[in-house]
Order: C-alpha cells, then structure tokens, then sequence
C-alpha cells in the first residue's frame, strides 16, 4: 500500500508555504516544502524535494482565483507525488479570536466562526479562508483542519490582554490576541528539548519575517507578545508600520482628508521597510543599499525590535535566552548584531563570529543571556494538529 500524505498550508502576508508530509509510525515527516510566491511575476512555485530545488512559473496570475493557482501547483506536485495518497489536509489560520483554543477540525460551523473574524485580519483571514475553498472544491470530501496564530497566546493574563479604553470594549472582544503562535509553539517546544529542566526559562523569541513579532515565554507558555488586536502591532514589518499613535491616523483622516481605506492601506502595504526607505520591504535588498534611507529603515527597525526584547523582558521579571527566527532571524547576521548591540546593557554579549556564520548559538560564554537561532516549522506544527485531530 502506497504510503499515506499530508499537505499543509500556510498563507502568509506575501506567500503560501506547503508542506508535504509523510504518515509513519510516530508522527508526520516532513518529505518536501513549496512556496506559491505571490510577489513573483509570473507566480512562481518553489519546490524543495530533499536536496532538489524546482523553480517553476505559474501560468495562472496573481488576481486569479486561488483555485486555479492551486489546480496548476498539484498537476505539478503529481509528477513528484502520489497525490491519491493525501489523506488531510492542515491549514494555518491566522485569527481564531476567542472562539478557538485550539485546532479544529473544518465543516460548516468551523468555517463560520473563520468567516466571522476576516475584519480582524484583513491581509491574511480572507486568503486562508481562499485556500480552504479551493480544496473543497478541488479535493471533495478531503478532511481539512485548521491550526491557529492566536490559539497559544491564551496563556496570557487579562492584564496583558487589556488595553487601557473603557473595558465594555474588553468584554466585546477589543483585546489584544498576538499572532505567529504556531512559530512560538514550534519554538518553545524546540526549547524544551534544547534545555528540558527549563525550556529557555524566561525567553523572548523575535520572530522576524515579512511580517514580525516577539514573544515573551515562561518555561514554554506565552505570556507577552508585540502583537496585540491586529497584525500591524508592535514592530514595524515588511510594509507593515508597527505600533503607532492612534492621534496620527485621527490626523491623517481629519487634518489630511485620507479615508479610512486609504490609512489602512499605507498602515497594511507602503509602511514599514517599504515606506522607511522608499525603496524595498526586503531587509535583503535595504542592507545592500548604500543610501540614508535605507540605513535609516533598518536602524528604525533594529531600534524598535530591541526595545520590544527589553520591554518583554520586564514583562518577564528577567531574561535567560533571546531566540531569533523566521526569514531575517534566521539568515540575517547584520540584523541580529545591531538588536544585540543596543541590549548589551541587558547584558547581551553576542559572539561575532558564530553570529556571521548563522550558528545554534550566537552569544559568548560569559554572556548573561544565551542568544540562540532556532528554524521554525509552523507547517510541521500544523501536521501535527492535524494528524492529533484525526487521529
Ligand atoms: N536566505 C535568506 N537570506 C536572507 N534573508 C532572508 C532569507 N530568506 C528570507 N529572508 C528574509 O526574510 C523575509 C521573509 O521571511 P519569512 O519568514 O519567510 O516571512 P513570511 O512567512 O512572513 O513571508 C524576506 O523578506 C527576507 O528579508
Ligand atoms: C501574523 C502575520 O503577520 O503573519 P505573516 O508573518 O505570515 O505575514
Ligand atoms: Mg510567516
């Protein structure tokens, strides 16, 4: 009998990152990774199949229906993969508000619930929600679960979770969530097996992707995140602004005559990276500019994500470990050394070597702080609360 298949999927601001996983006894392992590219023209299909990498445009475009990209991405997928094997399929989502907890599995009152959070994550909820429809329509009959961001922040205190308005808003559902919550799950758990006495003891991760955050964890559970009602809190991002005095957006619309949409869409899609220098959202491409404003982005960027590790470590009561991870966290020396530099008052020592060769810990010994790059998997969280679900 063939061997069983899992796929997952995970829509993020700019991408779609698939995992295909294979059942055996003990859980779901990896096999191969793609990532649909929807800053690409034409779309792209990334695929990583062991130490083969296909690279294979798309004829279906950006602004065509999602079903129609995937219908293209699995003729492909078939020539590699028995896809009569695939047995589930995981999704992330990224709002679960307050209505989930944990994973679910999709059918119609799932779905509902999904449907009803979209205002609340206007750049992501609507494209998960997309994927789960094509599979629908594509595979009928497929099991579909769905994991989410928000699920492991629910460790959180009221006192975090409030914002000082007046607290009827609390009771309606005006919180603050956080997001990336399969990435600090992966995390905490790679922590636990790192340092199983401890988990990190008190950690702040700083995911730092095209979209970004930074999570305070206590021995594994959330405590404190950057991320509060929406996706654009906290640190700036991609295109995104991070935390902003809301008396800019009143003036923007009163002094300025901007409507609402047209601040939600310089907040969501030209702040940010992008709209710092006026030349990118790619850290990448910023650091091999030599240009004021591109220094400038990424100062205010590196300026920002310190000040969050040092604000969660006063959430904490202290700070043993500091993780980077996702894209910048993973790849990107010079980020990581210009956050490190501004906490050496914290007593942050990075080692600079082990730093510019991307290694599993990157301080000094006599670091007060353990400085760890630890490569999150938010598809192998997915597949395993798909494969729990359905045991
Ligand atoms: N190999 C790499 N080297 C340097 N930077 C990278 C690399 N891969 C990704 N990045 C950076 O990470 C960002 C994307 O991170 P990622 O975690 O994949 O984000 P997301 O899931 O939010 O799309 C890119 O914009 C880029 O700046
Ligand atoms: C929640 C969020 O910002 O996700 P992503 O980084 O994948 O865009
Ligand atoms: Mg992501």
């Amino acid at each position: 009998m063939n061997q069983k298949l899992l796929l997952t999927f995970n829509a993020g601001s700019s991408t779609v990152k698939m995992g295909i996983f294979a059942l055996e006894t003990g859980g779901a392992r990896r096999i191969g990774k793609g990532v649909i590219d929807f800053r690409a023209e034409p779309l792209t299909f990334h695929l990583v199949e062991g130490p083969a990498v296909f690279d294979v445009p798309l004829v279906a475009r950006t602004d065509d229906l999602l079903h129609d990209v995937l219908e293209e991405v699995f003729d492909w997928l078939s020539e590699h993969y028995d896809l009569d094997a695939v047995f589930a399929v995981g999704h992330r989502v990224v709002h679960g508000g307050d209505l989930f907890a944990d994973a679910v599995k999709v059918d119609d009152t799932s779905l509902a619930g999904i449907e009803s959070l979209v205002t609340l994550a206007p750049l992501h909820q609507p494209q998960n929600l997309r994927l789960i429809r094509a599979i629908t329509e594509l595979k009928p009959g497929m099991l579909q679960t769905a994991s989410f961001d928000t699920a492991f922040h629910r460790t959180q205190s009221d006192t975090v979770r409030r914002f000082a308005i007046p607290r009827a808003w609390f009771d309606k559902g005006v919180k603050r969530y956080g997001f990336h919550g399969l990435s600090y799950a992966y995390i905490a758990g790679a922590l636990n097996r790192l340092e199983p006495q401890t988990a990190g003891g008190r950690a702040v991760v700083a995911h730092l992707g095209s979209g970004a955050s930074l999570c305070a964890l206590e021995h594994g559970s959330s405590r404190d995140t950057s991320m509060g009602f929406s996706t654009i809190d906290g640190v700036p991002m991609a295109t995104r602004s991070g935390a902003i005095d809301p008396g800019v957006l009143f003036h923007l619309i009163d002094a300025h005559g901007l409507s609402v949409k047209q601040v939600e869409e310089m907040i969501y899609k030209q702040s940010g990276l992008l709209g710092l220098s006026g030349i990118s959202a790619d850290s990448r491409a910023l650091l091999e500019t030599p240009s004021k404003a591109a220094c400038e982005a990424i100062d205010v960027f590196t300026f920002r994500i310190a000040g969050e590790v040092a604000r969660l470590a006063a959430s904490l009561g202290g700070l043993d470990t500091l993780v980077f991870t996702a894209g910048i966290g993973e790849n990107q020396p010079a980020i990581r050394r210009s956050v490190v530099e501004r906490l050496r008052f914290l007593g942050l020592q990075l080692d600079g070597e082990a730093n510019d060769r991307n290694e599993a810990v990157i301080s000094r010994e006599e670091s007060r702080v353990k400085i760890r790059v630890i490569a999150t998997d938010e598809e192998q969280v997915i597949a395993d609360d798909c494969l729990r679900l359905l045991g």
